[in-house]
């Protein structure tokens, strides 16, 4: 894989307002973003997405450490290389960002006009991309007369009109209701296939993040606390902050205060379960529940996918002699991983 952005030991610290403290908004953050990939960046509010996106667009200077975008440290750009890099990165904005008096067609056409296409590139060009994005009909529209999820088709449209490499798209799916999100969501990834536009991908919603991103990191308080492949991070996620964000989207995983519930409610040893493949493939819990004599009820838990691989976690009550439930176990963390409560 080639690497397309690297962020090197960055920090953004910016002056606070009159007498108050300076604000540090990035910490040491280190990252490496691959060609082609799609990244991305979750974490609560104010924890430094945008602030990391705007670094990568030149728009702001990290305080200290480096970014490079195809190993080029963008602080030793002069301004016209830093206008070049610029047109070769499109952005998506959760507020769409269009030009409201101005029809569809010229929204999408700022980016070609500013880049010197002729007229009739232009021309060519646009009825492409409304083409690529699903606006036909649409062309001499104003953005009121469009509905959230057709603005923002507009917005991607606008994005990827130069064929620009990278796209980085800033909470583009967060003013938009489920069945809208899932089509831009879509339409992201139809970009990323189709020209091989490499993305970042800044959310506050694990479930966008598990739908489209490959590889994620996750930003607590400006630091990056955890970098993985999506399906990995929704497994086992690692630090607690993690765990936290992965816990309450699919709500599988248990707290200490559900196990507590769970254990008066249930009289079995409680275990639970991390759900990978080879779980799935073969009957392993019937089958280890008939050989060790041991009963078991799912008291909780769930499977979903991304990517077609299964993450989740079961829940179980098992029931039966103490060294029976035991050998279950043991044999159960043959092909998974189990922790009892
Ligand atoms: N121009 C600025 N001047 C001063 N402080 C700023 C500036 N931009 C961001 N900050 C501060 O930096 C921190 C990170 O902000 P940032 O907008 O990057 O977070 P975020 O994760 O994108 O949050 P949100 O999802 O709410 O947009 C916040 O504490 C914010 O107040």
């Amino acid at each position: 894989m080639t690497e397309r952005i690297r962020l090197t030991d960055v920090t953004k610290q910016f002056p606070g307002a009159k007498g108050a403290d300076p604000q540090l908004a990035l910490q040491d953050v280190s990252l490496s973003i691959e060609a082609g990939e799609i990244y991305g960046l979750i974490g609560q509010s104010g924890a430094g997405k945008s602030t990391l996106l705007r670094m990568i667009d030149g728009l702001e200077r990290p305080t200290s450490g480096t970014i490079a975008v195809d190993g080029t440290d963008l602080a030793g750009l002069r301004p016209d290389e830093m206008r070049a890099l610029r047109r070769s990165i499109g952005m998506v904005f959760q507020q769409f960002s269009l030009w409201n008096a101005r029809t569809v067609y010229d929204n999408i056409a700022v980016p070609l006009k500013l880049a010197g296409w002729s007229k009739e590139a232009i021309n060519a060009r646009v009825a492409e991309l409304i083409d690529f994005v699903g606006l036909h009909g649409k062309a001499f529209a104003k953005p009121r007369q469009l509905s959230g999820g057709q603005k923002q088709r507009v917005g991607i449209a606008r994005a990827i009109a130069t064929r620009p490499s990278i796209v980085l798209a800033d909470e583009a799916t967060s003013a938009l209701d489920p069945q809208t999100t899932t089509e831009i969501i879509d339409l992201l990834r139809a970009a990323n296939t189709e020209f091989g536009i490499t993305m970042v991908v800044v959310t506050h919603e694990m479930d966008v993040i598990a739908r489209l991103a490959d590889r994620l990191s996750i930003l607590s308080r400006g630091q990056v606390v955890e970098t993985g492949e999506v399906h990995q991070v929704l497994s086992r996620p690692e630090h607690p902050v993690s765990a936290g964000l992965v816990g309450s989207y699919t709500r599988m995983t248990l707290s200490e205060e559900d196990r507590r519930e769970l254990r008066e409610g249930f009289a079995g040893t409680g275990i639970s379960v991390v759900v990978q493949e080879s779980l799935l493939r073969s009957p392993v819990l019937s089958r280890l529940a008939r050989q060790h004599d041991v009963d078991f009820t799912v008291i909780t838990g769930g499977i979903s996918r991304t990517k077609g691989l299964p993450y989740g976690q079961l829940s179980l009550a098992l029931y039966g002699e103490g060294q029976d439930v035991d050998a279950f176990v043991a044999g159960l963390r043959q092909h998974a991983e189990v922790s009892t409560w």
